[in-house]
């Protein structure tokens, strides 16, 4: 039975390249690595649905925080298989966004007074109604939010098939994100969490393989 870390951070923070960096760490080390990114665009609808949203899609959906949540937790759920598969297999399964995520920003987005009823809400939902696996670690990329935006929307930039979408493009909503994932950090939400950057981040998730 392998290991579930989770890599956490905001949109542009450099994730997909960390996650490769991992996997390319861990594997050299002799562990069997396979690694899961949520959203699974193509792969489900309900992510497909979420991601239409964020694009301007599908009327007011993007307004609810709930319907959001919701679709992006359903992914999941839906992964629920090979997630348990890929654990049974692997010594390491690493996802590039998790529950975090959906806690993270949906509270971000609700805002101050509400962000504990929605992160307790994405854990019921997620860990409780759906039982997915709980991530063993969950590791934050400490990239700034300045930072991640402008690679955000460099990388949009130069690939027309990706532009920026709704959450991307709004600067005070990265910024509140940003401080909801320290505050899930500073409380080891749903487990221990380390908050790194470059060879920290790598060393970080190695260390967990030990
Ligand atoms: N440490 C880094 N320094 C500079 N640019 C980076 C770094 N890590 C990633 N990038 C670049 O920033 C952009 C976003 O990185 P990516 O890994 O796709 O982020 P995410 O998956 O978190 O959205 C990409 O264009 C990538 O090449
Ligand atoms: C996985 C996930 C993402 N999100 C948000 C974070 C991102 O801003 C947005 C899209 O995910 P993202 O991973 O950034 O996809 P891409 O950049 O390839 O379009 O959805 C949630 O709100 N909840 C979730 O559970």
């Amino acid at each position: 039975m392998g290991i579930l870390v989770a890599v956490e951070g905001l949109d542009g923070a450099g994730k997909r390249t960390t996650v490769a960096r991992i996997e390319k760490a861990a594997a050299a080390r002799g562990a069997s690595v396979s690694s899961i990114a949520f959203p699974r665009y193509g792969e489900s609808i309900t992510a497909d649905l979420a991601s239409e949203a964020l694009h301007g899609r599908h009327g007011d959906l993007r307004d609810s925080v709930y319907a959001m949540g919701l679709l992006f937790a359903l992914d999941r759920a839906a992964a629920r298989p090979l997630l348990r598969g890929a654990l049974a297999e692997h010594d390491l399964v690493l996802c590039d966004r998790y529950t975090a995520s959906n806690a993270a920003y949906n509270a971000a987005r609700l805002g101050e007074g509400a962000e504990s009823d929605v992160v307790s809400w994405v854990a019921d939902l997620e860990f409780g109604r759906f039982a997915l696996p709980v991530p063993d670690h969950q590791l934050l990329l400490g990239v700034p939010p300045e930072v991640a935006m402008t690679r955000a929307v460099g990388r949009a930039e130069a690939d027309a098939d990706r532009p920026v979408d709704a959450y991307e493009r709004d600067t005070d909503l990265q910024q509140r994100v940003y401080r909801v994932y320290g505050e899930l950090v500073e409380t080891d939400w749903m487990s221990t969490w380390s908050w790194a950057d470059g060879d920290d981040a790598v060393e970080a998730v190695l260390a967990q393989l030990n």
